[in-house]
């Protein structure tokens, strides 16, 4: 897959940058109509559009029909979704000031978490500003004319594969994973392919002209995938309505303790996985790195005695950001 991303030095290269954010669409001049401040952003413009009436530009990972892209639809209604190949070329879209906002999945509830988000935070420097919860209902999509036992195969993203899991498994389908939802169905389409379907959104079905063989095949109803809105700049955290606040930390000792007692998500450290132990045989532990979110705005006293006190024994803690809570699926 190819990705053309000129390199942005500064704003004003950015009338005439061009960015490959998709190969499956042609190339976009991308725009950029206005420069946000360096003001952060406060929770009340965040579901906004921009004040002088221009869309907001939000990027997504997929082509258009992507869960992700009905995720940055329903985080910013009136805005211009911009398709990214990768997750990391939607990172570095709205780092080069080609976009507004990123959307991007991080956990799911029957999936899990979507480690390599967890990862690109790290190394990026965006800031949480929202999140948005998706409910995701998956349908078997395969040409007109195809019949269910024409069906051998079948393409998907690999969350929505592990989502359908059982119903894929009865069916006696064999899978492959493909970088999207949307790109599977429209690889079925495309290709005419009769012995193969798709896991997809009904909305990618109408968009490439399938047939929905099975309708609601996740394994669990209660299917929802949690997306991030990421920003170049924070938002002041507020008091008014929910807040939540994503952290990331490490520790001088190991993460026993600690890691049971928050049950929190934990990844090793990429650079330097593992730490020599104290005990002078050469032995070698996972050093790790905690993610946290708490239900505290930044802006509440508890919640800065809670990091202040953290800080003490962490070796690395980073505020990834205190953002409203996403209260539309409770
Ligand atoms: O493939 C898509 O349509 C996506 O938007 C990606 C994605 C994911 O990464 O989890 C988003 C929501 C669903 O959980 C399945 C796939």
């Amino acid at each position: 897959m190819a990705t053309t991303t000129s390199i942005v030095r500064s704003p004003a290269a950015l009338l005439s940058a061009k960015v490959t954010v998709s190969d499956h669409k042609p190339t976009p001049t991308v725009q950029i109509s206005r420069f946000p401040s360096k003001q952060p952003l406060s929770s009340s413009q965040l579901f906004n559009s921009v004040s002088n009436g221009s869309r907001l530009r939000v990027a997504y990972q997929g082509v258009r029909g992507a869960y992700s892209e009905a995720a940055a639809e329903k985080a910013y209604p009136n805005c211009e979704a911009v398709p990214c190949d990768q997750f990391d070329s939607a990172f570095q879209a709205v780092e080069k000031w080609l976009v507004d906002r990123a959307v991007l999945p991080i956990e799911n509830s029957l999936g899990g978490s979507i480690h390599r988000n967890y990862d690109l935070l790290l190394r990026h420097s965006l800031h949480i500003v929202g999140e948005v919860k998706l409910a995701v209902q998956h349908c078997l999509l395969a040409n007109h004319g195809v019949q269910l036992e024409d069906l051998s195969r079948v393409l998907s993203h690999p969350q929505a594969l592990a989502q359908c899991e059982n119903t894929l498994t009865k069916i006696g389908l064999s899978r492959e994973a493909v970088d999207d939802t949307a790109l599977a169905a429209k690889h079925v389409a495309l290709h005419k392919l009769k012995d193969t379907g798709a896991v997809a959104s009904s909305s990618a079905a109408k968009i490439y002209g399938l047939n929905i063989l099975a309708q609601d095949i996740q394994d669990d109803c209660d299917n929802v995938t949690r997306f991030l809105i990421l920003a170049r700049e924070p938002i002041i955290p507020g008091i008014q309505n929910p807040f939540k606040t994503s952290i990331v930390f490490s520790l001088e000792e190991g993460p026993g303790v600690l890691f049971k007692a928050l049950a929190i998500e934990s990844r090793p450290l990429r650079n330097q996985p593992l730490r020599a132990a104290d005990d002078n045989n050469g032995s070698k532990y996972f050093d790790y790195l905690f993610y946290v979110d708490f239900e505290a705005s930044m802006a509440e006293e508890r919640a800065q005695n809670a990091l202040r006190h953290l800080k003490e024994f962490a070796t690395f803690l980073r505020v990834l950001g205190s953002y409203p809570v996403d209260t539309t699926m409770m």
